[in-house]
């Protein structure tokens, strides 16, 4: 499989904090990644570095055979890197339609009606179509996250970064979401999903990175970790003793 995401030899420092610490990792398209970590171990800030939100003090980023460490999230956004966030980013004030229309979000050459008509496709998919002429700001946490699942499909995505998207979420949503994860990929889109919600990681995901402190210190299947020392003392023995 051709390499879609090469991160090389990445570092971020905050003050004297080293968030990053040339980091190297190679995504295949169509993977399903789970990057996982103590917090403050990274896992944000490399979503932010390769979805453009901040700038790398050292190392390149490669997509698609392109350079894009510096390109700015917009510009990314338009060669196929979507991304949610840990707080759920929508316009409160718009429908759920019109957060869907959000100028910026379809394509340039695409007409109103075409992305009107792919809006409502998406919102069918994620259950939403009852709520499109709901202000986002009437909508519950579960249904928001919903949204912002919908808004990021409108961008036709060929790489998902997913930064905790389960924060909050009930059962049954949880589920719903974890089909929309396994549909999505399985039409080829590469997902990096972050979560502290071990079951989901294990379950989705048949790839798993451990950051801690800044340094990859696992890469493996779902079993590999687990059984990884290194991940039981930096993380998950101190995780699942405090689940
Ligand atoms: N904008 C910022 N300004 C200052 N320090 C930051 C900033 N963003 C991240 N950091 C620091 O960088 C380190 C890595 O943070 P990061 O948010 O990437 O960790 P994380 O693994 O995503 O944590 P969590 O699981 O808690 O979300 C932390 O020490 C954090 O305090």
């Amino acid at each position: 499989m051709a390499e879609q995401l090469v991160v090389d030899r990445l570092t971020k420092t905050f003050g004297g904090i080293v968030a990053l610490n040339g980091v190297e990792l190679a995504f295949s398209a169509g993977e399903l990644i789970g990057l996982i970590g103590p917090n403050g171990s990274g896992k944000t800030t490399l979503l932010n570095i390769v979805s453009g939100y901040y700038t790398a003090d050292r190392g390149q980023i490669t997509y698609e055979n392109q350079p894009i460490a510096g390109t700015s999230p917009h510009k990314l956004a338009r060669i196929g890197i979507g991304r949610s966030f840990q707080v759920t980013k929508v316009f409160r004030r718009l429908t759920v339609m019109e957060n869907m229309l959000v100028s910026g979000l379809s394509d340039w050459s695409e007409t109103r009606s075409q992305a009107s008509e792919r809006a409502t496709a998406i919102l069918e998919d994620l259950k939403l179509t009852r709520l499109r002429d709901e202000r986002a700001s009437n909508l519950s946490g579960g249904q928001l996250k919903l949204l912002e699942f919908a808004r990021i499909m409108m961008l036709q995505p060929k790489l998902l970064l997913l930064d905790e998207p389960f924060g909050g979420v009930h059962p049954e949503l949880k589920r719903f979401m974890y089909d929309c994860i396994r549909k999505w990929n399985a039409a080829g889109i590469t997902i990096i999903l972050i979560s502290h919600d071990m079951g989901s990681i294990f379950e989705l995901c048949r790839r798993v990175v451990t950051l801690s402190y800044g340094d990859i210190i696992c890469d493996g299947t779902p079993e590999e970790t687990r059984a990884d020392k290194g991940v039981l003392e930096a993380y998950l023995g101190e995780h699942h003793a405090s689940a």
